[in-house]
C-alpha cells in the first residue's frame, strides 16, 4: 500500500477540509489556464496589426485579473493543505508520545533513547511532509497536467500536444529507477542519524565518567568516526537526490526541441497561429513545476514510507503491563501479602525471584536486605507493577494488586530508587511534582520530613532554585532526601525507599527514620537497604540471597539467629566505631531506638 493509502484514514476524518482545499485548486487551475489563451490572442492581434488601446488594455487587465484571481485560491488551496499537514503530525505526536508514556520498563532497556528521539523528531517530519508537500505535489501536479493538456488540445492543437508531451514518461521512467535507490539510501541515512543521536546522548549523559577517566581524545575520536560515517551516507542520499531536478530540466528540454521544431513547421503551414505556438509555450511553461514536482513527488513519499513505517512499529509494540480500564479506581487502606512462586525477567530466563511469600500489615515497616544482586529490587518492581509476568500473586487491601487501575494504584505508593530523576525546574516544583496544587506550607513540611529544609534555605534563592539539568548541582544525599519529600508530599499509603538513604550520612539518616516513623504510624512503609541501620527498628526484616528470603524476623531475632545478617550487622558497627575514632564524633551509633 502507499504511503498515501496508509494515511487514508486521516484524510478521510478531515474529509472537509481536503475536499474544500481541492474545491480552491479547481478554481485555481480555471484562472490559471486563461491566461496562455490570452496571450495567444493578443500576439495574433499585435501580427495583424490591428490593435486598439482599447484592446490594449483590455488583454492587459484581464491577464492580471486572472493572475490576481490564481494567487488567491492558490493560497486558499496551500494553506489548506499545510493546516491538514499541522493536524496530521500533532495527532501522530500526541500518539506516539502517549505511546512511550505507557510502554513498560522492558522497552526502554530494548530501545535506544536516540532511536525513540530519531521517531519522534525525523521521522514524523518526513511524514508530515507526505501530507504538506506530498499531497500539494501530488495532486498539484496531476490536476495541472490534466488542465493544461486539455486546454493545449482545445486553444492550440491535438498533433503538438500529443508530440509535445511525448518525452514526458521519460521522467515517469528515470524517477522508477531512482525511487528504489533513495529509499535504501534515506534508510541507511536515518540509522545513521540514530547512532549518532545516541552517541552524543550517551556522551553527554556520561560526561563525568569521561572526564574522570581521562577518555575525552578517545571519545571525539569515536564521536568523530560516528559523524563521517554519517556524512558519508548523507553524501550518498545528496547524490541521488539531486538527480531529480537535472533530470526533469533535461526532459522539458526535449519537450521545447520538439514543440520548437513541430509547432514551427505548422505554423509555417498555416495549421496552427503564431498566437497558438506562444499559447503552446507558455502552456508548457506550466508543465515544468508539475515534471517537478513529481520528480521530487516519490522521494518524498519513499521518505515518508519508510517513516510511518518506523512509527507504526514503535505504536504497534504492545505494553506488557495492561491497564485493566474496568479496575478498581481508589486504593484504600490495607495489608499487603506477597506470594510470588517464581519470576525471570523477560529478557533473561534465569529465575531471579523464587517462593517470596511476605504479609506486610497496614501500618507497618519492612525491612529488606542482602547481597548485590539478590532480588531486593526486582521484588520492589513487582510491587510498582513493572513486571506483570510471574506466576503467583500480590494483594493489597485483599485486592490483586493487577485489578486496580494502574494510575490509581501507582498514585498510592510513593517510590524513592537510588538515583533518583530531578527535573529542570525548582526546587519547590520538583517537590510537589506529583500534585502541583500542594501549598508552600505543605513543600516545606516534606521537606522538612525529609531533613532537606535547612539546606534549601542556604540555596541561592531558596525554594526557587532551579534544580535538574540547567541547575544547580545538589550532592547525592540532597538529591535522594529531594526525591524522598517528593514521595513523602503526597502522603503515600505504600512509601518504597529502594537504597534511597545511601548518600545520607548516618546522623541525617536516623533524623528522616525517626521522623517516618512518627508520621506515618498508619501507612506501610519498605525500606530496601544495604546499611543495616536503615532497617533496624523495622517490623520485620526479610534477609535475600538468590532470590529467595533466608532470614526473616526482628532485628534482635536476625542477630540472635547468627546468619549473614548478624554477620553484616557486626562488621557494619566495626566500620562505624572506626569512622568514629577517626572523627571523634558520636554521631554513628545505630542502636535500635
Ligand atoms: N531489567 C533486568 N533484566 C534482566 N535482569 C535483571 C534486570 N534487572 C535486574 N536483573 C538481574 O536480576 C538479579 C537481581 O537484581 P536486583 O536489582 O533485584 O538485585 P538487588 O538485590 O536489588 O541488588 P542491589 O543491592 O545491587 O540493588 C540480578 O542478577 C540482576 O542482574
Amino acid at each position: 500500500m502507499t504511503i498515501f493509502g496508509k494515511l487514508m484514514w486521516f484524510f478521510k476524518e478531515h474529509k472537509k477540509l481536503y475536499i474544500l482545499g481541492l474545491s480552491f485548486l479547481f478554481f485555481t487551475e480555471v484562472s490559471q489556464m486563461v491566461s496562455p489563451a490570452l496571450i495567444g490572442h493578443f500576439t495574433d492581434v499585435i501580427v495583424s496589426r490591428q490593435m486598439t488601446m482599447n484592446q490594449l488594455f483590455f488583454y492587459a487587465g484581464s491577464i492580471l485579473f486572472f493572475a490576481i484571481l490564481m494567487y488567491i485560491f492558490r493560497y486558499m488551496w496551500i494553506t489548506h493543505i499545510f493546516q491538514g499537514s499541522a493536524l496530521l503530525e500533532k495527532t501522530l505526536r500526541q500518539k506516539l508520545f502517549d505511546h512511550y508514556l505507557k510502554m513498560d520498563t522492558t522497552f526502554y532497556q530494548r530501545k535506544r533513547t536516540g532511536d525513540l528521539m530519531a521517531h519522534a523528531t525525523n521521522d514524523l517530519s518526513a511524514v508530515q511532509r507526505v501530507a504538506s508537500g506530498g499531497v500539494l505535489m501530488l495532486v498539484d501536479s496531476v490536476v495541472i497536467i490534466i488542465f493544461t493538456v486539455i486546454s493545449m488540445i482545445i486553444v492550440v492543437d491535438w498533433r503538438l500536444t500529443l508530440i509535445g508531451v511525448l518525452p514526458l514518461p521519460l521522467l515517469a521512467g528515470g524517477v522508477w529507477y531512482l525511487s528504489p535507490k533513495m529509499r535504501r539510501a534515506f534508510t541507511a541515512s536515518q540509522e545513521a542519524f540514530s547512532r549518532l543521536s545516541n552517541k552524543s546522548q550517551e556522551s553527554i549523559a556520561g560526561i563525568k565518567a569521561i572526564k574522570t577517566l581521562g577518555q575525552e581524545n578517545l571519545d571525539v575520536d569515536a564521536f568523530n568516526t560516528e559523524v563521517q560515517k554519517t556524512i558519508q551516507i548523507n553524501k550518498k542520499v545528496a547524490f541521488i537526490d539531486s538527480l531529480f531536478g537535472p533530470m526533469a530540466t533535461v526532459v522539458m528540454t526535449i519537450s521545447y526541441v520538439v514543440m520548437i521544431t513541430y509547432g514551427g513547421s505548422l505554423v509555417l503551414s498555416d495549421t496552427i497561429s503564431i498566437g497558438q505556438l506562444v499559447s503552446f509555450s507558455t502552456y508548457l511553461g506550466l508543465l515544468v513545476w508539475p515534471m517537478f514536482g513529481l520528480g521530487q513527488l516519490f522521494n518524498v513519499l519513499e521518505r515518508g514510507n519508510a517513516s510511518y513505517m518506523r512509527v507504526q512499529e514503535i505504536l504497534s509494540e504492545k505494553s506488557a503491563i495492561i491497564e485493566d480500564e474496568k479496575g478498581y479506581e481508589i486504593v484504600t487502606h490495607g495489608d499487603i501479602e506477597i506470594n510470588i512462586d517464581q519470576f525471570e525477567y523477560p529478557d533473561d530466563a534465569a529465575n531471579v525471584l523464587n517462593d517470596v511469600s511476605l504479609k506486610i500489615s497496614a501500618g507497618d515497616t519492612l525491612g529488606i536486605v542482602g547481597r548485590v544482586g539478590s532480588g531486593k529490587t526486582t521484588l520492589v518492581k513487582l510491587l510498582l507493577r513493572q513486571f506483570d509476568d510471574y506466576s503467583g500473586k500480590i494483594t493489597f487491601a485483599n485486592k490483586d494488586i493487577k485489578a486496580y487501575k494502574l494510575s490509581a494504584y501507582r498514585k498510592a505508593i510513593g517510590y524513592v530508587a537510588q538515583e533518583n530523576f530531578l527535573f529542570s525546574t525548582t526546587v519547590r516544583d520538583n517537590i510537589r511534582f506529583a500534585d502541583v496544587n500542594k501549598t508552600q506550607a505543605e513543600v516545606e513540611e516534606a521537606a522538612k520530613m525529609a531533613a532537606l529544609h535547612e539546606d534549601i534555605f542556604n540555596f541561592p534563592e531558596g525554594y526557587d532554585t532551579q534544580v535538574g539539568e540547567h541547575g544547580v548541582s545538589l550532592s547525592g544525599g540532597q538529591k535522594q532526601r529531594l526525591a524522598i519529600a517528593r514521595a513523602l508530599i503526597i502522603n503515600p499509603e505504600i512509601l518504597i525507599l529502594d537504597d534511597a538513604l545511601s548518600a545520607v550520612d548516618a546522623r541525617t539518616e536516623k533524623q528522616i527514620l525517626r521522623t517516618l516513623k512518627e508520621t506515618r504510624q498508619e501507612k506501610t512503609t519498605i525500606i530496601v537497604a544495604h546499611r543495616i541501620s536503615s532497617v533496624i527498628s523495622a517490623n520485620e526484616i526479610v534477609v535475600f540471597d538468590k532470590g529467595r528470603i533466608v532470614e526473616r524476623g526482628q532485628h534482635d531475632e536476625l542477630v540472635a539467629q547468627q546468619g549473614w545478617y548478624a554477620h553484616m550487622y557486626e562488621q557494619q558497627q566495626v566500620a562505624i566505631t572506626f569512622e568514629e575514632n577517626l572523627s571523634g564524633k558520636g554521631d554513628g551509633d545505630v542502636g535500635t531506638e
